[in-house]
């Protein structure tokens, strides 16, 4: 079964009532994940500190934890949101980046699994490690093609009863039992840093607007890369004008062209 609600409704009705959305990601992504939520229509905060991530994940719509530029003090502040989002019933979404790269990062994504993300989103070395698989992953960016990630996000949606997605040259989305593949972006996209970060903050914020649909809003915000990839690349000289084509990109679709052009295919 699909979504009650199309990818481009939902985008409208983020527009509507933009979502405050929690995100905890790296020093790298904090800016460009910042304007990509901004330009998509949603409201960003970056708040880390323990001493306030719990209290503002009370706040917050929906939550986004990344663990890309990792510390113990950080550490704190994820497992305190993390802790808030999951009692008060908000959605939040996990990124484990390069988890599989140091003992320091395997315990911080087994510490975090087991508070339960209600979405995982991912590139493909690190889902396929994730699910326990062999990964040929070892810093930031993947290693191994999405189509070989597939069977990992369909077991670790099992395991962790939550949605996966895989992004890639063309993503993955399952909650196990359903799955889809979103075809579209570019090859200028992994060219430039904490795209993949900016997608689960944006994960975040698609969440929040329905959470009663997590596998439809987790569609919706890949799809909606996926389109706006698309038009950015046209007349991009290069991973610089691309990543300032982006956000233009983003801020300019709409629902309407956003249902007619995403290209979602039951897998
Ligand atoms: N070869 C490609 N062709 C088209 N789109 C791509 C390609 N590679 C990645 N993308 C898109 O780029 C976006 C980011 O996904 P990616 O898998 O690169 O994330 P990531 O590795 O976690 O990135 P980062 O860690 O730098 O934030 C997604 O929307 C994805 O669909
Ligand atoms: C380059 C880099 N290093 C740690 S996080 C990050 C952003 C992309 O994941
Ligand atoms: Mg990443």
């Amino acid at each position: 079964m699909q979504s009650k609600t199309t990818s481009g409704a939902m985008l409208e009705a983020m527009r509507e009532k933009p979502p405050l959305v929690h995100c905890i990601t790296n020093y790298v992504a904090m800016n460009i994940a910042a304007n990509v939520l901004l330009a998509s229509g949603a409201s960003p905060a970056m708040v880390h500190a323990a001493e306030e991530a719990g209290e503002f994940a009370g706040i917050a719509s929906a939550l986004t934890v990344n663990i890309g530029t990792l510390s113990t003090q950080w550490l704190d502040g994820m497992r305190a949101a993390a802790k808030a989002a999951a009692s008060s019933g908000k959605p939040w979404v996990l990124d484990p980046v390069a988890h599989y790269a140091t003992a320091f990062r395997r315990q911080a994504v087994a510490d975090l699994l087991a508070l339960k993300p209600t979405i995982i989103r991912g590139n493909a070395s690190e889902i396929i490690a994730l699910a326990g698989g062999e990964s040929r992953g070892q810093g930031v960016d993947s290693r191994d093609p999405v189509e070989q990630a597939e069977d990992s996000a369909r077991r670790l949606a099992e395991r962790q009863q939550a949605i996966v997605a895989v992004t890639g040259a063309v993503d993955f989305v399952t909650d196990g039992a359903r799955a889809v593949r979103i075809k579209g972006g570019s090859v200028l996209m992994p060219q430039v840093t904490a795209l993949g970060c900016s997608l689960t903050c944006l994960v975040g914020a698609f969440a929040a607007t329905a959470p009663e649909d997590l596998f439809g809003t987790t569609v919706a915000a890949l799809a909606t890369f996926a389109v706006a990839g698309e038009d950015a690349a046209l007349g991009a000289a290069g991973p610089g004008s691309f990543a300032w084509r982006f956000l233009d990109a983003l801020a300019a679709l709409d629902g309407e062209a956003l249902d007619a052009r995403a290209r979602v295919s039951i897998a």
